[in-house]
């Protein structure tokens, strides 16, 4: 009693938020210093175009190509302004000076016009990069996620960062690509002003440098506080999202007016947001801080280089026309330098993002099962596991204990046993789904660590007991992806009940199962088993795993569906789990799970014989249905 509130009181402490262990070495990166970002930022640059590369070689190659050759002609207008200055600051009438100036300044007018042009075209293909890009790394990161291992979703870390490059990482796949454009777009254009600066006279190079400073200071610095106020609510974000769920979506809505919960998931709903908006009110607070003090300095940057270009025409080193050239391209090149920070800034921090998605797809690839290669062997005998164990990942204890059972071809096998005695875990196992700690399951003789999980999964169909409702037509939801085939279809609706349900929707097979949606249609649990074991007909498997299949339908109704399963299974094998004992009566072969470990089997007759924990199950249940029966109506 004592532990126990002991932990309720650390429960009370708002430990889901605090930082989780993988992101302590976040705060080591966090603090490193601008060199490490300076360091970062070719790395990411290179990341950024490779993904461009591959998502369009040819919008990738027209919108640096255009920039580039955009940048030599921001280069060449500028130097044709001295003319322009030279020809107005010249002595004489003002007419004539006008005059003199025409000719450059038309190729000043022609080298902007060209340049808008040339900027235009490799706008249209920076834009056009962008969806590609994020298809791209949106298709990479479903392809993974479905084809890791399962265990992985029973792992924290791997959901936290799944989250983070699911939320974060692909949309910013494409702000890394934009901004890298942008970066060397604004890179061309504070290149294109220096070369200028550098013709007119040499030292007027490093004044560009003095401007440069603060306002890249003051970005890349509050781009990094942005990030660490991500990386230290991610985990509390998560939670918060699945109480607005709980709050705002369909299925929980009936219990938490039921169980009146509505006061309970607000309070957990604000000690969540509050950890939130502490931690963004901060940031807010230091960013206006930093940007401040960037504009500060800013400004003095600036008055000093005005300074020293007046001390430089006072001085005799440069005449007035080039002095009113710099001045223009200084301003022209603090337009670009301005855009080259916010990309530089915003490169960085959505590169911290990207790098998130990065790392996952990493963390996620090492996850994907090897393909194997071995097919299961075609119509097998028997299907056996050997000693199994299994333990959940994080799970203090393990979920099977050396288990052994064996299921001949053709055979109903049923696994009865009381709650959490492992007999989900245990279809899993036989299904594929989890790889045994120890132990061994086999086809025949092949070990199915070998073989490869699709050729596995196309011989088995299992219907989970929490089976997905799938927001689908409920033709769809009995397919589920494969050609349509009427006969097939016909049957595996006749023999799991499923026609009676499909016969009473308004579009019939065509109705959308989904009542967010217009038009669509929810079924109750029952009608939704129905559905779920036609799918497992449809799939004509070898091996049919039933977990709890009509759990939510009546007697008579499951009755009718035991014997239909059996009739329908025609040669091929059930393996059913269910707590109902009536219904595993006929089976061929039970096997009785207790705390993981695989305490009775036989037949019916045999564990009623043994009278052991089946018997005595079963006789409770008997009395109860007799009790039933006896009672008046
Ligand atoms: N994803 C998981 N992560 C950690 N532990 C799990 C997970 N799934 C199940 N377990 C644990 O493994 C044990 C066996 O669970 P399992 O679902 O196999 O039992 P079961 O016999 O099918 O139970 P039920 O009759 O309630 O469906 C239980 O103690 C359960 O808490």
């Amino acid at each position: 009693m004592k532990s126990l509130l002991r932990r309720r009181k650390q429960a009370a402490e708002p430990s889901d938020l605090v930082v989780p262990y993988w992101q302590w070495h976040d705060e080591e990166l966090l603090s490193a210093g601008l060199l490490t970002m300076a360091r970062r930022l070719p790395a990411l640059v290179a990341g950024a175009l490779r993904v461009a590369w591959q998502a369009s070689r040819r919008d990738t190659a027209a919108t640096l190509g255009l920039n580039a050759v955009a940048g030599f002609f921001t280069a060449f207008g500028l130097l044709a302004t001295t003319g322009v200055l030279e020809s107005l600051f010249a002595a004489g009438p003002t007419t004539d000076r006008v005059l003199a100036a025409l000719p450059a300044l038309l190729v000043v007018a022609a080298a902007a016009g060209l340049r808008a042009a040339l900027l235009a075209g490799a706008g249209w293909a920076q834009e056009r990069l962008k969806p590609q890009v994020e298809r791209l790394a949106e298709t990479r990161l479903f392809r993974l996620t479905t084809e890791v291992e399962l265990t992985a979703f029973d792992d924290e870390e791997f959901h936290n960062s799944m989250q983070r490059a699911r939320d974060n990482g692909v949309p910013d796949s494409a702000t890394v690509v934009e901004m890298t454009v942008n970066v060397l777009t604004g890179v061309i254009g504070v290149l294109s002003a220096a070369v200028t600066l550098g013709v007119l006279h040499p030292l007027l190079m490093p004044l560009l440098l003095v401007t440069a400073v603060p306002d890249g200071w003051a970005a890349l610095r509050s781009a990094r506080m942005r990030y660490a106020a991500f990386r230290r609510v991610s985990t509390a974000r998560r939670r918060k999202f699945m109480l607005s769920d709980l709050m705002a979506e369909r299925p929980p809505a009936a219990e938490v007016r039921a169980f009146t919960l509505r006061g309970f998931l607000l309070a957990e709903y604000d000690r969540i947001a509050d950890v939130e908006q502490r931690v963004e009110l901060d940031v807010a607070r230091q960013r206006t801080k930093t940007r401040v003090a960037g504009d500060l300095m800013g400004g003095v940057a600036l008055g000093a280089v005005y300074t020293a270009l007046g001390g430089m025409l006072a001085a005799g080193m440069v005449p007035l026309a080039v002095v009113g050239t710099a001045v223009l391209t200084i301003r022209a090149s603090q337009t670009s330098l301005a855009a080259l920070v916010q990309a530089v800034n915003k490169l960085y921090e959505a590169g911290l993002y990207f790098g998130d998605y990065l790392d996952f797809c990493e963390l996620a690839q090492r996850r994907v099962p090897a393909d194997r290669g071995t097919t299961a062997p075609a119509g097998f005998r028997r299907i056996t596991a050997e000693s199994v164990s299994f333990t959940y990942p994080g799970a203090d204890a393990p979920s099977l204990s050396e288990v052994s059972i064996a299921v001949d071809r053709g055979e109903v096998v049923a696994l009865v046993g009381e709650n959490g005695s492992g007999k989900t875990t245990l279809a899993k196992l036989l299904a594929g789904l989890y790889a045994p700690d120890s132990g061994v399951v086999r086809w025949d003789d092949t070990d199915i660590a070998g073989i490869s999980g699709k050729a596995l999964h196309d011989r088995i169909s299992v219907i989970a007991q929490d089976h997905t409702r799938w927001p689908l037509t409920a033709l769809q939801n009995i397919t589920m992806g494969r050609p349509l085939d009427g006969e097939r279809l016909a049957g595996a609706a006749a023999a799991s009940g499923a026609d009676e349900v499909v016969a009473r929707l308004g579009r019939g097979y065509e109705t959308l199962l989904d009542r967010r949606f217009e038009g669509g249609h929810e079924l109750s649990g029952g009608q939704w088993q129905r559905i779920a074991i036609a799918r497992a007909f449809y799939r004509d498997a070898e091996l049919m795993i039933f977990d709890e299949p009509t759990s939510a339908l009546d007697p008579k109704a499951e009755h009718a569906l035991f014997e239909r399963i059996r009739r329908h299974a025609d040669g091929r094998t059930v393996l059913l789990i269910t707590h109902r004992l009536s219904s595993v009566r006929y089976a061929d072969r039970i096997y009785v799970l207790n705390r993981g470990r695989v305490s009775e089997q036989g037949t019916h007759a045999d564990l009623v014989l043994a009278d052991g924990e089946y018997a005595r199950l079963y006789e409770l249940q008997a009395a109860a249905y007799r009790e039933r029966e006896a009672r008046p109506a």
